[in-house]
């Protein structure tokens, strides 16, 4: 496929998704490295997000990767202690990235609410530490992959409906208080900077996503859902299982597995 419309790609059940997504994931990685020489990804919070994770580290093929080229960066997350067991990151070292071969310097978490004074220095932070790594003194890299979670409310990263952040366009980095998602403090990547990475990989699980998933693919307003707001450079794709796919238009289902 060489256009970059969205692709809806239906498989049975959770276990199913997590398997499917990472194959994929561990294919492209190593495609991207083969043009690139290293490869940036955006991970997500949130089960099915960590569970995609865990399927990687479960891959017979994960260290088919050079994994010491991939550079790992979050969405968004949740502003808690470091060894909270809330925070994505952590979340995401248990489930992968502690049983990989990755130099620490490539794994570019958001500060921890025991690291910084406050949620601004957070934003200072990470805004910092994505411009160090972009080329030609641009705000943030080239981002390969971007995998995004959604809520029942359809929010992404940490950009939630009907919130300021979701209309957020001149600044990379935001922080979010009183999150309709516990916990209410949090750090986001914005709009802009998710939809400039190549790929975005949405990855939904559960029936009570089915509403969110079902308005975003019709057209609803990304200030309303802001799921409909997630588009690729060059794909967008949105992995589901069947219970998510309930109102799924039938002509948008690219792929039953
Ligand atoms: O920090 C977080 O909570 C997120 O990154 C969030 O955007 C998440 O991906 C969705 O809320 C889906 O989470 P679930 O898969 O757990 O429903």
């Amino acid at each position: 496929m060489t256009s970059n419309e969205r692709r809806v790609l239906v498989h049975p059940n959770k276990q199913a998704l997590a398997a499917s997504v990472a194959a994929r994931f561990i294919t492209k990685v190593i495609d991207v490295i083969a043009d690139f020489g290293d490869a940036h990804v955006v991970l997500t919070g949130g089960s099915i997000g960590i569970g995609t994770l865990a399927a990687v580290n479960d891959s017979p093929t994960r260290d088919t990767v050079d994994w010491s080229k991939v550079h790992f960066w979050w969405g968004d997350e949740r502003f808690v202690p470091k060894a909270d067991g809330e925070r994505n990151e952590l979340q995401a070292r248990e489930a992968l990235l502690d049983h990989l071969d990755v130099p620490a310097g490539n794994i570019h978490a958001f500060a921890a609410s025991d690291e910084v004074g406050s949620l601004e220095e957070g934003v200072a932070a990470y805004t910092a530490e994505l411009a160090r790594f972009s080329p030609d003194g641009g705000q943030w890299p080239r981002f390969d992959i971007t995998f995004l979670g959604v809520g029942p409310d359809g929010h992404i990263a940490s950009l939630f409906p009907e919130r300021e952040g979701i209309r957020v366009t001149d600044v990379p980095v935001i922080s979010v208080r009183n999150s309709p998602k516990p916990p209410p403090e949090r750090l986001s990547l914005t709009r802009p900077v998710i939809n400039s990475s190549e790929r975005v990989w949405l990855v939904l699980a559960g029936a009570d996503k089915a509403s969110a998933l079902g308005l975003a693919l019709a057209g609803a307003q990304y200030t309303d859902v802001p799921a409909a707001g997630a588009k690729g450079r060059r794909r967008t794709v949105f992995f589901i299982d069947q219970d998510a796919a309930a109102e799924v238009p039938e002509e948008l289902i690219a792929e039953t597995y």
